[in-house]
C-alpha cells in the first residue's frame, strides 16, 4: 500500500534536516538556544501525519467530510447547500457535454458530403455548448458559496474562542499546559475550520468531477474506463509526492523558522525598541537573522529543486502513460472496437478527469492534516468548558461580614501553597490591609478574597454563604480590583475609566468619569493630553499617546474608583505614584460606611490608620490587629515598620 506521508529517515544524506541541525548549533554558540525553542507539544500532528499510511487516511476521510459538511452547514445552510449542490449539478453537466461533444463527432467522422455533416452535428453541437456555459456558470457560482463560506466561518469559530477565553476562570491560565493549547489554537487550529471546509468542497469537486468523466466514458464505451484510470495515476502520484515532501520540509525547518519569528519580533517591536538601541543589539540580532535566512533560503532552493525533480519524473511518466493509452486507443480503434468520435472524446475525458483527480487528492492530504489541528480547536473548547463558573446560583447585593476559614491556595506545578490555611474576618465599611515581605502570598491573598481565585482548601463566606453557592457574576459585580500587574488598555484616555463599569446606565447612580479621574489625582493630567479624555493611550495608532508609568497607574485607580464597588482591592496602587498623587489617593481611600478596601502595600505608612493590619509570611498569616497594637508587640511589623521609619528619621537627622 502507498504511504501518503511516510516516516522520515534521518540519513547524513538527509539534506533539510542537516540544515536545520547546523542551524541550531550555530545559534547555539551564539548564545540564543532558548529551551521554550524546544519542538513542543504542538508538534506531535505534524509528526503524527508523517506517519499516516494511505489507508489510515482513507478510513477517516467519511468523518471529516462529515464533520466539515456539518461545520459548515452550521454556519450558513444556503451557502453549504449552493457549494455542493452546484457542484454535483456541474459534474452532470461535464457528463453531458462530454456526451454531446460524442455525438457530435459521431456526425463530422460519418460519411457523406461535409456540408450535410455539419449541419447533422448541430444539435449535438448546440447541446454541447450549452452544457459548457451551464457549467461554468455552475462552477463560478459554487465558488462563490464555497468563498462566501470562508469568512463566515472564520467569524464563527474565532468568536467562539474568544467566548470561551474570556469566560473560563483565571486558575486556568496558570495551567502551563492550558496556555500552551491556546496558543496552539490560536496559531493554527483555528484557522484550520475553514480549511476543513475548503478542501472537503475541493474533494468532492475533484470527486465528482472524475465520477461525471467516467460515467460519460462508460456511457460512450466501457472499454475505455480502464484507459482513464491508467493516465490518472502517474498525477495522482506525483501530487502525493509533492505534498509529502512539502510537508516533511516543512517539519525540517519547523525550530528554524520560529527562530525566525523571535527574531523579527525583537527587530520590529515597539516594546523591545529601546532595549535594542541601548544594548546595541542592532548588528547582533542582523548577523543572526542572515545567519537563519541563509540557511532558509538554500532549504527553499532545494526544496524547489526536488520539487521540479518530481513533477519532471510525474510528467515523463505521465507522458508515457498517455502514449501507452494512445497505443491502447490505436488497438481498440483498429480491432474496431471503438468508434472514432468515441476514441477522440476518450482523449478529452482523460484531460478532464486528471485535473479532478489532482484537486481530489490535494485535498484529501491537506483536509487529513488541518483535521488534526482543527481536533485541537475542538479539544480546547470542551476542555475550556470544562473550567468556565456554571454562572448559577444565589443572588447577592453585597455583604456585611467577609469571612475566610482556613483558605489555602496552591498553584499547579508548584511545591508550597501560596496561601496556607488563612483565616480572619473582614467588615463592610472597613479599610484593612495585607503587608508582608515579596513573595509572602499578600496578592495571592486578595485575589482569593476578590473572587478572582477559588480556593484549593478551606471556604470563604460573604455573610456566612460559601461565596461558591453564589452567583458569579453578582459576587464580581460587588469587587473593583485595582492590581498590581495592570495592563496599558489600547483604548482612549475616558475609555480606559468607563471600563470599569461599561455597562452602567447613563441615569444610575455613581461617579462620573470625572469624577473619577479627579479622585485618583488624574484629572489635570488627563486635560492636558493632546484630545483631553479623547487621547487614544496606544502609540501605534495615529494620534496615539503614550503615558508615564506614574499617570497610568492614575488613570488605573480611577478606572477602579469608577467601578463605584462594595469592595475595593487596591494592590499596591501608589507604587509609581508621586508623593501629591498619593497622598490624593489616600485622602479617597478613606474609611466609608458602604465600602470595604483591602489594600497591599510595602510603604507602612499609608497603613497606619487601617482599622486591621494582616501580616502574611510565607503564606501563613502571622500577625494582626491595628497599628498601635502591633507596634507595641515584638514581631515582624514593628521590624519592617522600624526599618523604613529609620530610613526617613536618618533622612531629616
Ligand atoms: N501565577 C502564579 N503561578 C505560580 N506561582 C505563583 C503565581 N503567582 C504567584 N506565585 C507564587 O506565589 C507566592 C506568593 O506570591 P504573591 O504574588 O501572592 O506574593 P506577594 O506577597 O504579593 O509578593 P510581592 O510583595 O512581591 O508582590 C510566590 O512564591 C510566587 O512566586
Amino acid at each position: 500500500m502507498a504511504t501518503v506521508i511516510g516516516p522520515r529517515r534521518s540519513t547524513p544524506t538527509d539534506e533539510p534536516a542537516a540544515e536545520a541541525g547546523s542551524a541550531e548549533a550555530g545559534s547555539a554558540e551564539a548564545g540564543l538556544d532558548l529551551p521554550e525553542l524546544a519542538d513542543g507539544g504542538w508538534m506531535h500532528h505534524a509528526t503524527e501525519f508523517a506517519h499516516t499510511s494511505f489507508r489510515s487516511v482513507a478510513r477517516r476521510l467519511p468523518r471529516l467530510v462529515r464533520e466539515a459538511i456539518a461545520l459548515a452547514w452550521a454556519t450558513n445552510r444556503r451557502d453549504t447547500l449552493a457549494a455542493i449542490g452546484l457542484n454535483l449539478a456541474a459534474g452532470v453537466m461535464t457528463t453531458l457535454g462530454l456526451l454531446a461533444t460524442t455525438g457530435v463527432l459521431r456526425e463530422l467522422f460519418a460519411a457523406g458530403p461535409t456540408p450535410d455533416r455539419v449541419r447533422a452535428a448541430l444539435p449535438a453541437l448546440v447541446l454541447a455548448a450549452a452544457a459548457v456555459a451551464v457549467k461554468g456558470t455552475l462552477t463560478v457560482t459554487a465558488g462563490w458559496a464555497q468563498a462566501r463560506l470562508i469568512p463566515q466561518i472564520n467569524y464563527a469559530v474565532e468568536l467562539r474562542l474568544f467566548e470561551t477565553t474570556t469566560a473560563v476562570e483565571l486558575a486556568a491560565f496558570d495551567d502551563a499546559g492550558f496556555a500552551e493549547e491556546m496558543d496552539r489554537v490560536r496559531d493554527r487550529g483555528m484557522a484550520e475550520a475553514a480549511s476543513i471546509v475548503d478542501h472537503t468542497v475541493n474533494l468532492i469537486t475533484g470527486v465528482v468531477g472524475v465520477l461525471a468523466t467516467a460515467a460519460a466514458v462508460t456511457v460512450i464505451q466501457p472499454v475505455l474506463l480502464p484507459c482513464l484510470l491508467l493516465a490518472a495515476v502517474p498525477e495522482a502520484v506525483t501530487a502525493v509526492r509533492m505534498a509529502r515532501r512539502q510537508y516533511l520540509d516543512m517539519l525540517a525547518r519547523i525550530n528554524r523558522r520560529r527562530r525566525m519569528w523571535m527574531l523579527a519580533h525583537l527587530m520590529a517591536n515597539r516594546h523591545t525598541a529601546a532595549e535594542v538601541r541601548a544594548y546595541q543589539m542592532r548588528d547582533f540580532l542582523l548577523a543572526e537573522f542572515r545567519r537563519m535566512m541563509t540557511v532558509e533560503t538554500a532549504a527553499l532552493l532545494r526544496l524547489a529543486r526536488a520539487q521540479s525533480r518530481t513533477r519532471a519524473v510525474g510528467m515523463s511518466v505521465g507522458g508515457i502513460a498517455a502514449f501507452a493509452v494512445y497505443a491502447v486507443l490505436g488497438g481498440l480503434l483498429l480491432t474496431g472496437v471503438v468508434a472514432l468520435a468515441a476514441a477522440a472524446t476518450a482523449l478529452l475525458a482523460l484531460q478532464s478527469a486528471r485535473s479532478s483527480l489532482a484537486l481530489a487528492v490535494y485535498a484529501t492530504n491537506n483536509l487529513y492534516e488541518d483535521a488534526l489541528y482543527y481536533q485541537d480547536y475542538r479539544d480546547f473548547l470542551d476542555r475550556a468548558d470544562s473550567r468556565t463558573a456554571a454562572g448559577q446560583g444565589r443572588p447577592t447585593a453585597g455583604f456585611e461580614h467577609i469571612e475566610l476559614d482556613r483558605v489555602s491556595l496552591r498553584y499547579p506545578d508548584t511545591d508550597a501553597p501560596a496561601v496556607d490555611e488563612v483565616s480572619l474576618t473582614i467588615r463592610r465599611g472597613e479599610v484593612i490591609a495585607l503587608v508582608g515581605e515579596n513573595g509572602s502570598g499578600k496578592t495571592t491573598l486578595a485575589k482569593l478574597i476578590a473572587g478572582l481565585y477559588r480556593p484549593t482548601g478551606g471556604v470563604i463566606r460573604w455573610d456566612g454563604v460559601d461565596v461558591a453557592e453564589l452567583d458569579p457574576a453578582a459576587t464580581a459585580a460587588q469587587v473593583a480590583v485595582m492590581t498590581q500587574e495592570w495592563w496599558k488598555f489600547p483604548f482612549t484616555a475616558a475609555q480606559n475609566i468607563r471600563i470599569g463599569r461599561h455597562d452602567r446606565p447613563p441615569d444610575a447612580a455613581g461617579p462620573t468619569v470625572e469624577d473619577a479621574a479627579r479622585s485618583a489625582a488624574a484629572h489635570d493630567m488627563i486635560a492636558g493630553l493632546p484630545f483631553g479624555y479623547d487621547t487614544l493611550l496606544a502609540r501605534e495608532f495615529k494620534n496615539g499617546h503614550d503615558l508615564s508609568g506614574g499617570q497610568w497607574q492614575r488613570l488605573v485607580a480611577a478606572r477602579g474608583l469608577y467601578r463605584d464597588a462594595r469592595l475595593l482591592i487596591c494592590d499596591e496602587p501608589s507604587a509609581a505614584l508621586d508623593a501629591r498623587a498619593e497622598h490624593a489617593l489616600f485622602e479617597h481611600l478613606r474609611r466609608r460606611p458602604d465600602r470595604t478596601v483591602v489594600l497591599i502595600t510595602h510603604r507602612l505608612a499609608n497603613v497606619r490608620h487601617a482599622d486591621q493590619i494582616f501580616v502574611m509570611d510565607h503564606g501563613r498569616l502571622v500577625q494582626q490587629g491595628d497599628h498601635d497594637t502591633l507596634m507595641a508587640a515584638d514581631g515582624p511589623y514593628r521590624e519592617l515598620f522600624e526599618l523604613q521609619a529609620s530610613g526617613y528619621l536618618a533622612a531629616t537627622e
